[in-house]
């Protein structure tokens, strides 16, 4: 099992380049399933998650030309609609094949993708919108059986609730639908708007995205494209945010501030001084005092849950009281009692983490949980006494594209094990 060891006590100095989005880039990939023809995507981040999706759309027949941060992929001969369990439980965004699968071929059985460490994280929304396009689903024995006569039909759903997952699998199904979809309460992150910009470049004809009501007027056909994905808003924050906990000064190239606008505010209540022009973010914490902030995580343009761990570290060791509110998922919280072992006073009161002072970090044995609950436990060991031993890295490889590379690069001491 690999492992991180991580000696704290650098501060984070020099220029650290970000990947291409993982959220956009999965759902992207995905898309090409919609067109007969060949698609070439660049600036794909190399992440455990993207190995799948590469893996996954292969099981359907489709030819997969993975050429480092570019992707060629070919869809035409695609002969299978079945995303098995398998490949499917490894990562739940799986679940978005669904969509463009009914579409272009009329029908699919994809497993569900289970529950997650992080919440239930249902898919009703998911396949209630399809059943309002027009399919007949059923859910037998693990699986979601979908298919449908002819054409989907256009149609306006109204989400319940604001899903990123959701709105990306009706917006897929709705653009080879016949006549005029509306996704009313849609989610709108930037890597949906991503997704609809690509799509687009195939010949789909969707406006709105971006907004809370997108209009998709459904076409017969998408042809290939070339497409180049958004920069990974998630990891330009982690950087920052690593960058203000250790007293450091970095510049995170190839991103766009307009992405991290709520991690920015959140960064500056936080006394950190931060600058940016078109493609990159400058953030200085040299001689300054870290201040504990006030988070609720929101649907963008609110603060995205995927900040959430690694501002809770922050709040761990700034002066002053800082809350965090998760109300997006029901179990986000997990690092918090791996922090706990490192000395972090955090108290949890329902969805709230309450950090009361600030706290000294020691080394510990530390397990990944989750995600981003994995970028906690790194920053945290950046800050802390002595050595971490992060478990169970292979969370982390989902989402950060050659993580301990570009955290040495700036100065850190992490190296990785394998024993
Ligand atoms: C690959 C990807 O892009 N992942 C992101 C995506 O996940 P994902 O798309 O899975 O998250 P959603 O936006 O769908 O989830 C938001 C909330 O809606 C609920 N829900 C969702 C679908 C559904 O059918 N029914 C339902 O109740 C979920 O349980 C959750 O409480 O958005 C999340 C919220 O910004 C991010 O944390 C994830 O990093
Ligand atoms: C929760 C995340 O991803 P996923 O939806 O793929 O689990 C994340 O990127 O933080």
């Amino acid at each position: 099992m690999e492992k991180l060891l991580i000696k704290g006590g650098n501060p984070l100095m020099g220029e650290v380049t970000i990947s291409g989005a993982k959220n956009a880039a999965l759902p992207i990939l995905i898309s090409s399933i919609l067109s007969s023809e060949p698609c070439v995507f660049k600036n794909v981040p190399d992440l455990r998650d993207i190995t799948f999706t590469c893996q996954l759309l292969e099981q359907f027949g489709t030819k997969v030309e993975n050429k480092g941060k570019e992707i060629h992929i070919d869809a035409g001969p695609i002969n299978s609609t079945h995303a098995p369990y398998e490949l499917v439980h490894r990562m739940r965004a799986s679940i978005l094949v669904l969509g463009p699968l009914l579409a272009r071929f009329g029908h699919a059985e994809v497993s569900l993708p289970g529950g997650c460490a992080i919440g239930a994280r249902p898919v009703d929304l998911h396949i209630e919108g399809l059943k309002k396009l027009g399919a007949e689903i059923t859910v037998e024995a693990g699986y979601v059986n979908a298919k449908v006569d002819g054409r989907l039909k256009g149609a306006r759903i109204y989400m319940s609730t604001i899903s990123v997952g959701a709105t990306e699998n009706l917006m897929m199904a709705a653009v080879l639908a016949e006549g005029t979809t509306i996704l009313e309460n849609a989610a709108r992150e930037p890597e949906i708007v991503d997704l609809a910009v690509c799509l687009n470049k195939m010949g789909a004809k969707i406006t709105g995205a971006g907004s809370n009501n997108i209009v998709i007027e459904g076409v017969e056909s998408l042809t290939g494209c070339e497409h180049t994905v958004l920069p990974d808003r998630i990891e330009t924050g982690t950087f920052l945010v690593a960058a203000a906990v250790t007293g450091g000064h970095v510049v995170c190239k190839n991103t766009d501030y307009r992405l991290v606008e709520p991690v920015i505010e959140k960064l500056r209540d936080a006394n950190a001084l931060v600058s940016w022009d078109e493609d990159s973010i400058t953030i200085d914490m040299r001689g300054r005092e870290l201040k504990a902030v006030n988070i609720k995580t929101l649907p963008h343009p609110g603060f995205p849950t995927d900040m959430q761990a690694q501002f809770t570290i922050l709040n761990v060791v700034a002066n002053g009281v800082g809350t965090i509110t998760e109300t997006i998922f029901e179990n986000r919280f997990m690092h918090v009692p791996e922090l706990r072992r490192m000395g972090a006073n955090i108290q949890l009161e329902g969805n709230t983490a309450i950090c009361p002072e600030s706290s000294r970090l020691t080394g510990a044995q530390v397990v990944s949980t989750d995600l981003r609950a994995s970028a906690s436990l790194v920053i945290a060991g950046l800050i802390a006494e002595g050595t971490t031993q992060l478990d169970e890295v292979f969370h982390i490889d989902r989402g950060y594209e050659n993580i301990e590379q570009k955290f040495v690069a700036l100065g850190a001491d992490i190296t990785r094990v394998d024993d």
